[in-house]
Protein backbone atom coordinates (compact mmCIF):
# COMPACT_ATOMS: atom_id res chain seq x y z
CA UNK A 1 0.00 0.00 0.00
CA UNK A 2 1.44 3.69 -1.07
CA UNK A 3 1.49 6.56 1.74
CA UNK A 4 -1.33 7.84 0.08
CA UNK A 5 -3.95 4.59 0.29
CA UNK A 6 -6.68 5.15 3.02
CA UNK A 7 -6.93 2.00 4.57
CA UNK A 8 -10.33 0.09 3.81
CA UNK A 9 -11.14 2.40 0.80
CA UNK A 10 -11.73 -0.39 -2.04
CA UNK A 11 -9.84 0.55 -5.25
CA UNK A 12 -12.20 1.09 -8.42
CA UNK A 13 -10.55 -1.39 -10.53
CA UNK A 14 -11.11 -3.96 -7.21
CA UNK A 15 -15.07 -2.55 -7.33
CA UNK A 16 -15.03 -2.92 -10.70
CA UNK A 17 -14.06 -6.70 -11.21
CA UNK A 18 -16.24 -7.58 -8.39
CA UNK A 19 -19.38 -6.30 -10.28
CA UNK A 20 -18.04 -7.80 -13.54
CA UNK A 21 -18.10 -10.78 -11.72
CA UNK A 22 -20.90 -10.91 -10.05
CA UNK A 23 -22.75 -9.45 -13.41
CA UNK A 24 -21.17 -12.69 -14.91
CA UNK A 25 -22.21 -15.20 -12.23
CA UNK A 26 -26.22 -13.78 -12.79
CA UNK A 27 -26.07 -13.31 -16.84
CA UNK A 28 -29.47 -12.59 -18.47
CA UNK A 29 -29.48 -15.90 -20.80
CA UNK A 30 -32.99 -15.57 -22.60
CA UNK A 31 -32.86 -14.12 -25.95
CA UNK A 32 -35.26 -13.07 -28.47
CA UNK A 33 -35.42 -12.37 -32.35
CA UNK A 34 -36.44 -8.65 -32.94
CA UNK A 35 -36.64 -6.46 -36.18
CA UNK A 36 -33.35 -4.01 -36.81
CA UNK A 37 -36.17 -0.98 -36.33
CA UNK A 38 -35.85 -2.71 -32.74
CA UNK A 39 -32.55 -3.99 -32.53
CA UNK A 40 -30.86 -0.54 -31.76
CA UNK A 41 -28.86 -0.48 -28.06
CA UNK A 42 -29.51 -4.59 -27.61
CA UNK A 43 -26.96 -7.14 -27.60
CA UNK A 44 -26.41 -9.73 -30.10
CA UNK A 45 -26.52 -13.31 -28.41
CA UNK A 46 -25.81 -14.68 -32.25
CA UNK A 47 -23.36 -14.05 -34.26
CA UNK A 48 -23.95 -12.26 -37.74
CA UNK A 49 -22.30 -14.54 -40.43
CA UNK A 50 -22.87 -13.39 -43.93
CA UNK A 51 -25.15 -15.42 -46.08
CA UNK A 52 -23.71 -13.30 -49.44
CA UNK A 53 -20.34 -11.86 -50.56
CA UNK A 54 -20.85 -8.20 -50.70
CA UNK A 55 -20.61 -6.69 -52.84
CA UNK A 56 -22.52 -9.59 -54.67
CA UNK A 57 -20.54 -9.27 -58.00
CA UNK A 58 -18.07 -6.33 -59.10
CA UNK A 59 -19.21 -3.48 -60.06
CA UNK A 60 -18.08 0.38 -61.06
CA UNK A 61 -16.95 2.87 -57.64
CA UNK A 62 -17.22 6.07 -60.56
CA UNK A 63 -19.90 7.09 -63.21
CA UNK A 64 -17.59 6.42 -66.49
CA UNK A 65 -16.80 3.48 -68.66
CA UNK A 66 -15.95 0.24 -68.07
CA UNK A 67 -13.17 -1.27 -70.37
CA UNK A 68 -10.87 -4.04 -70.68
CA UNK A 69 -7.58 -2.21 -70.26
CA UNK A 70 -5.63 -4.63 -72.93
CA UNK A 71 -8.39 -3.53 -75.12
CA UNK A 72 -7.20 0.30 -75.18
CA UNK A 73 -4.35 1.03 -78.03
CA UNK A 74 -4.47 4.19 -78.02
CA UNK A 75 -7.51 4.27 -80.90
CA UNK A 76 -10.96 5.39 -79.68
CA UNK A 77 -13.07 3.07 -78.62
CA UNK A 78 -17.04 2.91 -79.52
CA UNK A 79 -19.33 2.35 -76.78
CA UNK A 80 -21.17 -0.94 -76.97
CA UNK A 81 -23.96 -0.81 -74.26
CA UNK A 82 -25.19 1.51 -70.87
CA UNK A 83 -25.52 -0.15 -67.58
CA UNK A 84 -27.45 1.63 -65.21
CA UNK A 85 -27.31 0.19 -61.23
CA UNK A 86 -29.88 -2.09 -60.47
CA UNK A 87 -29.96 -3.95 -64.01
CA UNK A 88 -27.82 -7.01 -65.39
CA UNK A 89 -25.47 -6.29 -68.15
CA UNK A 90 -23.99 -8.41 -70.98
CA UNK A 91 -20.38 -9.34 -71.53
CA UNK A 92 -18.23 -6.98 -72.83
CA UNK A 93 -17.90 -7.14 -76.85
CA UNK A 94 -14.09 -7.20 -77.16
CA UNK A 95 -12.57 -4.06 -78.62
CA UNK A 96 -15.61 -1.70 -77.16
CA UNK A 97 -16.06 0.07 -74.07
CA UNK A 98 -19.35 0.38 -71.58
CA UNK A 99 -20.76 3.55 -70.70
CA UNK A 100 -21.25 2.68 -66.66
CA UNK A 101 -22.86 4.28 -63.73
CA UNK A 102 -21.58 4.53 -60.13
CA UNK A 103 -22.98 0.72 -58.41
CA UNK A 104 -23.63 -0.69 -61.52
CA UNK A 105 -22.07 -4.58 -62.40
CA UNK A 106 -19.43 -4.98 -64.37
CA UNK A 107 -19.57 -6.16 -67.27
CA UNK A 108 -18.24 -9.58 -68.03
CA UNK A 109 -14.60 -8.61 -69.37
CA UNK A 110 -13.94 -5.21 -68.41
CA UNK A 111 -11.11 -5.29 -66.10
CA UNK A 112 -11.00 -1.34 -65.23
CA UNK A 113 -13.15 1.46 -65.15
CA UNK A 114 -12.26 5.14 -66.04
CA UNK A 115 -14.09 8.37 -64.93
CA UNK A 116 -15.67 10.30 -67.32
CA UNK A 117 -13.64 13.49 -66.79
CA UNK A 118 -10.67 11.21 -67.82
CA UNK A 119 -11.88 10.89 -71.62
CA UNK A 120 -12.91 12.45 -74.45
CA UNK A 121 -16.42 11.75 -76.44
CA UNK A 122 -15.37 12.16 -80.23
CA UNK A 123 -18.07 13.67 -82.23
CA UNK A 124 -18.73 9.80 -83.94
CA UNK A 125 -19.34 9.15 -80.06
CA UNK A 126 -16.34 6.86 -79.61
CA UNK A 127 -14.57 7.57 -76.28
CA UNK A 128 -10.54 8.01 -75.83
CA UNK A 129 -8.76 7.68 -72.56
CA UNK A 130 -5.67 9.93 -72.27
CA UNK A 131 -4.71 9.48 -68.20
CA UNK A 132 -2.71 6.48 -67.62
CA UNK A 133 -5.37 3.95 -66.40
CA UNK A 134 -4.33 1.17 -64.03
CA UNK A 135 -5.46 -3.09 -64.00
CA UNK A 136 -8.78 -2.89 -62.05
CA UNK A 137 -9.03 0.62 -61.12
CA UNK A 138 -12.08 1.75 -59.73
CA UNK A 139 -13.33 -1.80 -60.04
CA UNK A 140 -15.15 -2.86 -56.33
CA UNK A 141 -14.65 -6.43 -56.36
CA UNK A 142 -16.92 -9.08 -55.59
CA UNK A 143 -16.39 -9.79 -51.95
CA UNK A 144 -13.90 -7.15 -50.91
CA UNK A 145 -16.09 -6.05 -48.04
CA UNK A 146 -17.55 -9.42 -46.71
CA UNK A 147 -17.61 -13.20 -47.95
CA UNK A 148 -19.65 -15.68 -47.61
CA UNK A 149 -19.58 -17.40 -44.07
CA UNK A 150 -17.72 -14.71 -42.48
CA UNK A 151 -19.03 -13.38 -38.88
CA UNK A 152 -19.72 -10.30 -39.29
CA UNK A 153 -20.58 -9.21 -35.66
CA UNK A 154 -19.96 -11.53 -33.16
CA UNK A 155 -21.87 -12.45 -30.04
CA UNK A 156 -21.53 -9.70 -27.73
CA UNK A 157 -21.84 -6.88 -30.19
CA UNK A 158 -23.91 -3.65 -28.85
CA UNK A 159 -26.10 -3.03 -32.13
CA UNK A 160 -26.16 0.98 -33.25
CA UNK A 161 -26.81 2.20 -36.37
CA UNK A 162 -23.57 1.27 -38.11
CA UNK A 163 -24.22 -2.38 -37.04
CA UNK A 164 -27.84 -1.95 -38.24
CA UNK A 165 -26.23 -0.81 -41.78
CA UNK A 166 -24.46 -3.81 -41.62
CA UNK A 167 -27.12 -6.41 -40.70
CA UNK A 168 -29.11 -4.55 -43.77
CA UNK A 169 -26.54 -4.60 -46.06
CA UNK A 170 -26.47 -8.46 -46.08
CA UNK A 171 -29.96 -8.82 -46.15
CA UNK A 172 -30.70 -9.41 -42.27
CA UNK A 173 -34.02 -8.44 -41.18
CA UNK A 174 -34.13 -9.61 -37.60
CA UNK A 175 -31.44 -10.49 -35.38
CA UNK A 176 -31.04 -12.74 -31.83
CA UNK A 177 -30.73 -10.48 -29.14
CA UNK A 178 -30.58 -10.83 -25.38
CA UNK A 179 -33.74 -10.02 -23.35
CA UNK A 180 -33.20 -6.36 -22.38
CA UNK A 181 -32.37 -5.95 -18.46
CA UNK A 182 -35.09 -5.18 -16.32
CA UNK A 183 -34.19 -2.28 -13.84
CA UNK A 184 -36.17 -0.78 -11.29
CA UNK A 185 -35.31 2.46 -10.39
CA UNK A 186 -35.82 3.28 -6.28
CA UNK A 187 -35.00 7.20 -5.10
CA UNK A 188 -34.54 7.33 -1.41
CA UNK A 189 -34.76 10.54 0.75
CA UNK A 190 -37.53 12.27 2.76
CA UNK A 191 -36.45 15.58 1.59
CA UNK A 192 -37.42 14.30 -2.12
CA UNK A 193 -39.93 16.07 -4.27
CA UNK A 194 -40.55 15.11 -7.84
CA UNK A 195 -40.59 18.07 -10.48
CA UNK A 196 -44.34 19.92 -11.34
CA UNK A 197 -44.85 20.13 -7.03
CA UNK A 198 -44.28 23.05 -5.07
CA UNK A 199 -41.08 23.54 -3.09
CA UNK A 200 -41.87 23.10 0.47
CA UNK A 201 -39.33 23.80 3.48
CA UNK A 202 -36.10 21.63 3.29
CA UNK A 203 -37.33 19.85 0.44
CA UNK A 204 -35.71 19.15 -3.31
CA UNK A 205 -36.05 18.23 -6.34
CA UNK A 206 -35.75 14.22 -7.16
CA UNK A 207 -32.86 14.41 -9.91
CA UNK A 208 -31.35 11.30 -10.03
CA UNK A 209 -35.05 9.61 -10.53
CA UNK A 210 -35.00 11.09 -14.28
CA UNK A 211 -30.88 11.01 -14.60
CA UNK A 212 -30.80 7.16 -14.33
CA UNK A 213 -34.20 6.61 -15.83
CA UNK A 214 -33.80 8.61 -18.99
CA UNK A 215 -29.85 6.72 -18.94
CA UNK A 216 -31.01 2.98 -18.61
CA UNK A 217 -33.28 3.83 -21.52
CA UNK A 218 -30.44 4.70 -24.00
CA UNK A 219 -28.53 1.36 -22.31
CA UNK A 220 -31.36 -0.25 -23.69
CA UNK A 221 -32.51 -1.72 -20.15
CA UNK A 222 -36.39 -1.99 -19.09
CA UNK A 223 -36.88 0.70 -16.65
CA UNK A 224 -39.57 0.33 -13.68
CA UNK A 225 -39.60 3.63 -12.25
CA UNK A 226 -40.42 2.74 -8.42
CA UNK A 227 -40.49 6.13 -7.23
CA UNK A 228 -39.45 7.51 -4.26
CA UNK A 229 -39.02 5.06 -0.99
CA UNK A 230 -41.28 5.87 1.82
CA UNK A 231 -39.40 6.10 4.97
CA UNK A 232 -40.94 3.26 6.70
CA UNK A 233 -39.31 -0.40 7.07
CA UNK A 234 -42.84 -2.42 6.24
CA UNK A 235 -43.20 0.44 3.15
CA UNK A 236 -39.74 -0.23 2.24
CA UNK A 237 -40.11 -4.50 2.63
CA UNK A 238 -43.82 -4.26 0.95
CA UNK A 239 -42.16 -2.29 -2.62
CA UNK A 240 -39.18 -4.00 -2.81
CA UNK A 241 -41.40 -7.54 -2.30
CA UNK A 242 -43.34 -5.77 -5.59
CA UNK A 243 -40.43 -5.73 -7.61
CA UNK A 244 -39.76 -9.62 -7.91
CA UNK A 245 -39.46 -9.63 -11.44
CA UNK A 246 -36.68 -7.35 -12.03
CA UNK A 247 -33.26 -8.11 -12.94
CA UNK A 248 -31.61 -4.72 -10.66
CA UNK A 249 -33.18 -2.67 -8.17
CA UNK A 250 -31.17 0.40 -8.38
CA UNK A 251 -31.99 3.03 -5.54
CA UNK A 252 -29.75 6.26 -4.91
CA UNK A 253 -29.27 7.86 -1.37
CA UNK A 254 -29.15 6.24 2.15
CA UNK A 255 -26.20 4.75 1.67
CA UNK A 256 -23.46 6.50 3.91
CA UNK A 257 -24.21 6.35 7.31
CA UNK A 258 -27.53 7.66 8.17
CA UNK A 259 -29.88 6.59 10.65
CA UNK A 260 -32.99 6.06 9.31
CA UNK A 261 -31.70 3.44 6.73
CA UNK A 262 -34.76 1.07 5.71
CA UNK A 263 -33.79 -0.37 2.66
CA UNK A 264 -30.23 -1.35 4.32
CA UNK A 265 -32.43 -2.82 6.99
CA UNK A 266 -35.03 -4.57 4.74
CA UNK A 267 -31.86 -5.79 3.00
CA UNK A 268 -29.93 -7.41 6.00
CA UNK A 269 -33.33 -8.75 7.36
CA UNK A 270 -34.36 -10.61 3.49
CA UNK A 271 -31.55 -10.82 1.85
CA UNK A 272 -28.07 -9.15 1.88
CA UNK A 273 -25.82 -6.18 2.33
CA UNK A 274 -22.60 -5.22 1.62
CA UNK A 275 -21.34 -1.43 2.21
CA UNK A 276 -18.34 -0.44 0.05
CA UNK A 277 -16.43 2.82 0.35
CA UNK A 278 -14.59 3.52 -2.63
CA UNK A 279 -11.53 5.11 -3.69
CA UNK A 280 -13.70 7.48 -5.77
CA UNK A 281 -14.73 11.31 -5.81
CA UNK A 282 -17.63 11.80 -5.80
CA UNK A 283 -18.72 8.37 -4.96
CA UNK A 284 -16.66 6.84 -1.88
CA UNK A 285 -20.11 5.43 -0.04
CA UNK A 286 -21.77 2.22 -2.33
CA UNK A 287 -23.68 -0.60 -1.79
CA UNK A 288 -24.27 -4.19 -3.20
CA UNK A 289 -27.16 -6.85 -2.05
CA UNK A 290 -30.28 -8.30 -2.91
CA UNK A 291 -33.28 -8.54 -1.55
CA UNK A 292 -34.95 -12.18 -2.12
CA UNK A 293 -32.78 -13.07 -4.72
CA UNK A 294 -32.98 -9.86 -6.32
CA UNK A 295 -29.77 -8.12 -6.78
CA UNK A 296 -29.83 -4.17 -5.35
CA UNK A 297 -26.85 -1.65 -6.03
CA UNK A 298 -27.51 0.80 -3.85
CA UNK A 299 -25.72 4.61 -5.48
CA UNK A 300 -25.26 7.44 -3.15
CA UNK A 301 -27.50 9.79 -3.54
CA UNK A 302 -25.56 13.35 -4.35
CA UNK A 303 -26.47 13.53 -7.84
CA UNK A 304 -22.63 14.27 -9.51
CA UNK A 305 -21.74 10.57 -6.59
CA UNK A 306 -24.82 8.85 -8.74
CA UNK A 307 -23.50 10.42 -12.11
CA UNK A 308 -19.80 8.85 -11.60
CA UNK A 309 -20.62 5.69 -10.08
CA UNK A 310 -23.34 4.56 -12.57
CA UNK A 311 -21.03 5.70 -15.46
CA UNK A 312 -18.23 3.87 -14.25
CA UNK A 313 -19.45 1.13 -12.28
CA UNK A 314 -23.24 0.23 -12.71
CA UNK A 315 -23.23 1.19 -16.61
CA UNK A 316 -20.52 -1.88 -16.64
CA UNK A 317 -22.22 -4.35 -14.46
CA UNK A 318 -25.59 -3.70 -16.20
CA UNK A 319 -24.10 -4.31 -19.72
CA UNK A 320 -22.25 -7.10 -18.78
CA UNK A 321 -25.52 -9.19 -17.49
CA UNK A 322 -26.78 -8.32 -20.85
CA UNK A 323 -24.37 -9.84 -22.74
CA UNK A 324 -22.14 -7.17 -24.32
CA UNK A 325 -18.45 -7.77 -24.52
CA UNK A 326 -16.97 -3.57 -24.15
CA UNK A 327 -18.11 -2.24 -21.16
CA UNK A 328 -15.65 0.20 -20.34
CA UNK A 329 -15.69 3.46 -21.48
CA UNK A 330 -12.79 4.53 -23.78
CA UNK A 331 -10.46 7.17 -22.56
CA UNK A 332 -7.36 8.43 -23.49
CA UNK A 333 -4.13 10.87 -22.80
CA UNK A 334 -4.52 14.33 -22.87
CA UNK A 335 -2.68 17.42 -21.15
CA UNK A 336 -3.65 19.09 -18.43
CA UNK A 337 -4.57 22.67 -18.24
CA UNK A 338 -4.58 23.09 -14.72
CA UNK A 339 -2.82 22.31 -11.78
CA UNK A 340 -3.64 19.51 -9.05
CA UNK A 341 -1.44 19.92 -6.00
CA UNK A 342 -3.42 18.11 -3.40
CA UNK A 343 -2.59 14.43 -3.90
CA UNK A 344 -5.80 12.90 -2.53
CA UNK A 345 -6.83 8.95 -1.10
CA UNK A 346 -9.39 8.99 -3.80
CA UNK A 347 -9.46 8.71 -7.14
CA UNK A 348 -10.74 11.81 -8.79
CA UNK A 349 -13.20 12.17 -12.10
CA UNK A 350 -13.22 15.62 -12.58
CA UNK A 351 -16.18 17.54 -14.62
CA UNK A 352 -13.98 18.65 -17.31
CA UNK A 353 -13.92 19.83 -21.17
CA UNK A 354 -11.51 19.98 -23.61
CA UNK A 355 -9.98 24.00 -24.64
CA UNK A 356 -7.24 24.58 -26.93
CA UNK A 357 -5.88 21.01 -27.13
CA UNK A 358 -6.12 20.99 -23.00
CA UNK A 359 -8.08 19.47 -20.13
CA UNK A 360 -9.56 22.58 -18.08
CA UNK A 361 -12.05 21.84 -15.14
CA UNK A 362 -15.25 23.31 -13.88
CA UNK A 363 -14.53 25.48 -11.05
CA UNK A 364 -17.29 23.51 -8.96
CA UNK A 365 -16.66 20.31 -8.73
CA UNK A 366 -19.20 19.82 -5.66
CA UNK A 367 -20.82 16.10 -5.18
CA UNK A 368 -24.23 17.99 -5.06
CA UNK A 369 -24.03 19.47 -8.44
CA UNK A 370 -25.46 18.56 -11.92
CA UNK A 371 -24.91 21.85 -13.36
CA UNK A 372 -21.01 21.04 -14.03
CA UNK A 373 -21.76 17.81 -15.24
CA UNK A 374 -23.78 18.97 -18.39
CA UNK A 375 -21.49 21.68 -18.86
CA UNK A 376 -18.49 19.29 -19.32
CA UNK A 377 -17.34 17.16 -22.35
CA UNK A 378 -16.02 14.13 -20.26
CA UNK A 379 -14.17 13.11 -16.69
CA UNK A 380 -10.44 13.86 -16.29
CA UNK A 381 -8.99 11.03 -14.30
CA UNK A 382 -6.44 12.11 -11.26
CA UNK A 383 -5.21 8.93 -9.73
CA UNK A 384 -4.84 8.68 -5.93
CA UNK A 385 -1.47 10.24 -4.77
CA UNK A 386 -0.99 11.99 -7.59
CA UNK A 387 -0.59 15.87 -8.63
CA UNK A 388 -0.41 17.63 -11.90
CA UNK A 389 1.65 20.16 -13.38
CA UNK A 390 -0.12 21.95 -16.69
CA UNK A 391 0.68 20.11 -19.65
CA UNK A 392 0.82 16.80 -17.60
CA UNK A 393 -1.03 13.87 -19.06
CA UNK A 394 -4.64 12.56 -17.76
CA UNK A 395 -6.56 10.00 -19.37
CA UNK A 396 -10.22 12.00 -20.55
CA UNK A 397 -13.01 9.84 -20.27
CA UNK A 398 -15.64 11.50 -23.10
CA UNK A 399 -19.21 11.79 -21.66
CA UNK A 400 -20.53 10.40 -24.89
CA UNK A 401 -18.19 6.84 -23.84
CA UNK A 402 -20.17 6.51 -21.07
CA UNK A 403 -23.59 7.93 -21.83
CA UNK A 404 -24.98 5.57 -24.51
N1 LIG B 1 -20.47 11.20 8.18
C1 LIG B 1 -20.37 10.96 6.89
N2 LIG B 1 -21.19 11.59 6.06
C2 LIG B 1 -21.11 11.38 4.75
C3 LIG B 1 -20.13 10.49 4.25
C4 LIG B 1 -19.30 9.80 5.13
O1 LIG B 1 -18.45 9.00 4.75
N3 LIG B 1 -19.47 10.06 6.46
N4 LIG B 1 -20.02 10.35 2.91
C5 LIG B 1 -20.42 11.48 2.11
C6 LIG B 1 -20.39 11.13 0.72
S1 LIG B 1 -18.86 11.00 0.03
C7 LIG B 1 -21.51 10.99 -0.02
S2 LIG B 1 -21.39 10.74 -1.70
C8 LIG B 1 -22.82 11.08 0.55
C9 LIG B 1 -23.67 9.89 0.18
O2 LIG B 1 -24.88 10.08 0.73
P1 LIG B 1 -26.07 9.06 0.66
O3 LIG B 1 -25.92 8.16 -0.48
O4 LIG B 1 -26.28 8.45 1.96
O5 LIG B 1 -27.23 9.99 0.20
P2 LIG B 1 -28.15 10.94 1.02
O6 LIG B 1 -27.55 11.29 2.30
O7 LIG B 1 -29.48 10.37 0.96
O8 LIG B 1 -28.04 12.16 0.04
C10 LIG B 1 -26.86 12.84 -0.24
C11 LIG B 1 -27.21 14.14 -0.95
O9 LIG B 1 -27.81 13.88 -2.18
C12 LIG B 1 -29.12 14.44 -2.23
N5 LIG B 1 -29.98 13.48 -2.95
C13 LIG B 1 -30.27 12.24 -2.54
N6 LIG B 1 -31.11 11.66 -3.43
C14 LIG B 1 -31.34 12.57 -4.39
C15 LIG B 1 -32.13 12.55 -5.55
N7 LIG B 1 -32.84 11.46 -5.90
N8 LIG B 1 -32.14 13.65 -6.35
C16 LIG B 1 -31.42 14.75 -5.98
N9 LIG B 1 -30.64 14.81 -4.89
C17 LIG B 1 -30.61 13.73 -4.09
C18 LIG B 1 -29.54 14.58 -0.81
O10 LIG B 1 -30.52 15.54 -0.66
C19 LIG B 1 -28.23 14.95 -0.15
O11 LIG B 1 -27.95 16.31 -0.34
O12 LIG B 1 -22.78 11.12 1.96
C20 LIG B 1 -21.79 12.00 2.48
N10 LIG B 1 -21.94 12.04 3.90
O1 LIG C 1 -18.26 10.52 -2.68
MO1 LIG C 1 -19.11 11.75 -2.19
O2 LIG C 1 -19.70 11.65 -3.74
O3 LIG C 1 -17.56 12.59 -2.48
O4 LIG C 1 -19.65 13.31 -1.98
Amino acid sequence: MSGCDQPGLLPVEAALERLLAMADAAPINQTESVTLEQADGRVLAEGLISSLDLPPWANSAMDGYALRLADWQGEPLPVSQRILAGTLPSALEPGTCARIFTGAPLPAGADVVEMQENVQLGDDQRVSFSQGMRFGQNVRAQGQETKVGDCVLPVGTRLGPIELGLAASLGADRLVVYRRARVAVLSTGDELIEPGQVLGPGQIYNSNRRLLCAWLQRLGCEVIDAGILADDLQLTRDALAALDDVDLILSTGGVSVGEADFLGAALREEGELALWKLAIKPGKPLTFGAFRGVPVLGLPGNPASTLVTFGLLARPYLLRRMGASKVEPLGFPMPAGFVWSHAGHRREYVRARIENGRVVMHPNQSSGVLRSASWAEGLAEILEGKTLAEGDSLRFIPMSEILG
